[in-house]
């Protein structure tokens, strides 16, 4: 890992620390693992995490599915969009985004201008298995929540494949392992790492 810039902070650290000079962004499907992954990338890497779902959030004071059901999917998206451009200009570590983030362009624009895009590529059938159970996506909440999820699936993957790398999601692949898997594919691109050291 020495492409990443060794932090010089004193004292014992229980593990190394990197420090970022950009964000790494996982963008994806809902049910890829953007905000599991991500956060144990982090920890692995010891930068900092943020999730911007978990930042929208916490600045509303309400979950994701109570903006959506109280104001709206267009509210969602700006607040989301305006969060997205925000943490990228104060946060150099790992952001895991929703999975709506990376469609609009705006979002792919400041997030290639001031980071670098992962896409975690799941197949459908994992994705379902993943979001079936939960009832936090309110895109799902339709009367055939497998097909609309099918759907989306299709309509977004071309978008997905303009992120600068991909890693795909293995069914069998634990949380810490697709982690791992992350930080080596960063690891196999020089012209990545340039890009979050610059
Ligand atoms: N590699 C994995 N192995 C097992 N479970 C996973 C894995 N990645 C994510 N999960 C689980 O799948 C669900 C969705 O993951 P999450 O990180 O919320 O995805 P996203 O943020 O992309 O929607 C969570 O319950 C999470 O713990
Ligand atoms: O796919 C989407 O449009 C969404 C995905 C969710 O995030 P995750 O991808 O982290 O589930 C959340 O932002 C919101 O429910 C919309
Ligand atoms: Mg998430």
């Amino acid at each position: 890992m020495s492409e990443f810039e060794q932090s010089t902070a004193d004292g014992p650290a229980p593990r190394p620390s990197y420090r970022l000079k950009k964000t790494v962004a996982l963008v994806g499907m809902m049910g890829a693992g953007k905000t599991a992954v991500g956060r144990s990338v982090a920890q692995r890497l010891g930068v900092p995490f943020l999730d911007s779902d978990a930042e929208i959030e916490r600045a509303a004071n309400l979950s994701v599915p109570e903006i959506f059901a109280r104001d709206g999917e267009t509210f969602f998206r700006k607040r989301e969009s305006e969060v997205i451009a925000r943490l990228l200009d104060a946060h150099c570590g790992i952001l895991s985004t929703g999975g709506g983030a990376f469609l609009a362009e705006v979002n792919r624009r400041n997030i290639g201008e001031r980071g670098v895009s992962v896409w975690l590529d799941a197949d459908l059938d994992l994705l379902w298995q993943r979001v079936r159970h939960k009832d936090t996506r309110p895109l799902l909440r339709t009367a055939d929540p497998r097909g609309t999820l099918a759907a989306l699936y299709e309509a977004r993957v071309p978008l997905y494949r303009k992120a600068d790398l991909a890693v795909t999601c293995k069914q069998n692949l634990s949380i810490e392992a697709m982690a791992q898997r992350v930080i080596d594919t960063l690891l196999t691109r020089p012209d990545v790492l340039e890009k979050i050291n610059a």
